[in-house]
């Protein structure tokens, strides 16, 4: 579940725009020896949403769904094909210069360091590159190099670094412009468990102390849980769930389990209503029911008539829930302009 925290302020005022955005790619095939034909490949399909300010949103969908070409037309790096486009009211394509300045990148894949310098270096680049104040830019790297453990990794080159070492290396360095906006693609991936959890308490605090705004690419779902209230969801380019991870949950008819020790081994326990006996272990059984729905009449009608020791509630795997999304078992297609873009 979302742990509680302090939220920030998100304000009605939208920072990220999107109205019917589209990309389309021409590709070359080989068909035969010599000839070749064009095929369309539509990445992003009539993407409509809106991000306000100060909101930590996950973005999240399988290989190939769109979400790079998404991040990659929010900074300016490809042309949409089609829609509007909007981040702090300037249209990336049109002037990426400008937006470069109130924007902050991380790509997990690739590094914006360089690499065979320290990483202090790298740092002292992007200062002038952006022509950060000296006070800003002492304030922030102070604060980045405390909460990301960077101390020991400011005099070793960049390619020295481990992944994760390399990985809050990146983030520090998107964020020392002090950008209103934040774009991480898959910042956690290929992190062991400890460097996963200083990137993420990194966020929430970047989020909720500044306010920045964050989209959030990643297939770890647990970043999602930790991170974000909102998360959407693209498939084939578009947009199939928009909302907070209860309606994910419920958009794709996920069952919960109620797991009872008995006390002794008993056959599958039968007519509890709502309920169904999916697994028995010795005196342990499992029973699913829908995620929508409560436990207590289920835990009630197995302790009225079986000798009831210990329970427990188990959420559904939320990975197997999105699957079955993207198989589109359960979900609910919509098609972009009927998602609420002021969800949750
Ligand atoms: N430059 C390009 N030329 C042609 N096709 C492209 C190009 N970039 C992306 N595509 C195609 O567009 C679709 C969306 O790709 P995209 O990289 O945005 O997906 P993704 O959701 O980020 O996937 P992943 O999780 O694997 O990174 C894919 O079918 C991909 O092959």
């Amino acid at each position: 579940m979302v742990p509680k925290r302090e939220l920030p302020v998100v304000s009605g005022d939208p920072l990220i725009e999107l109205d019917g955005v589209e990309k389309v790619f021409t590709v070359r095939r080989r068909a035969g020896r010599l000839r070749r034909t064009k095929h369309e490949v539509r990445a992003v399909d009539g993407i409509s949403f809106r991000v306000p300010r100060g909101e930590m949103v996950g973005y999240i969908g399988p290989n190939g769904a769109g979400k790079s070409t998404t991040i990659k037309m929010l900074t300016g790096i490809l042309v949409p094909s089609g829609g509007r486009l909007r981040v702090a009211g300037i249209d990336p394509a049109r002037e990426r210069t400008r937006l470069t300045r109130r924007i902050g990148v991380v790509f997990g894949q690739r590094t914006t360091l360089w690499w065979d310098l320290p990483l202090k270096d790298s740092y002292e680049l992007v200062r002038r590159m952006y022509r950060v104040p000296d006070a800003v830019y002492r304030a922030n790297l102070a604060r980045c190099v405390e909460l990301l453990d960077l101390a020991p990794l400011l005099d070793v080159p960049v390619r020295q670094l481990s992944l994760g070492q390399r990985m809050r290396g990146d983030i520090a360095a998107a964020l020392l412009h002090d950008p209103e906006v934040l774009y991480l693609d898959e910042p956690t991936i290929g992190l062991d468990v400890v460097s996963k959890a200083k990137v993420r308490s990194f966020l929430r605090e970047v989020n909720t102390e500044r306010g920045t705004t964050v989209l959030l690419t990643t297939h770890d779902l647990t970043d999602i849980e930790q991170l974000c209230r909102r998360v959407m969801v693209i498939d084939h380019g578009r947009l199939v769930h928009d909302g907070d991870l209860a309606g994910l949950r419920a958009a794709a008819d996920g069952e919960r389990m109620l797991v009872v020790d008995l006390a002794r081994e008993l056959p599958p326990i039968e007519g509890v209503p709502g309920a169904r006996t999916v697994k028995v272990e010795g005196p342990r059984q499992w029973l699913a029911f829908p995620a929508t729905a409560s436990a207590a009449p289920l835990v009630a009608a197995v302790a009225d008539r079986y000798p009831l020791v210990d329970l427990s509630v188990r959420e559904p795997d939320i990975e197997a829930l999105i699957a079955e999304l993207y198989a589109g078992g359960g979900a609910a297609r919509r098609k972009p302009g009927d998602v609420d873009p002021g969800a949750p």
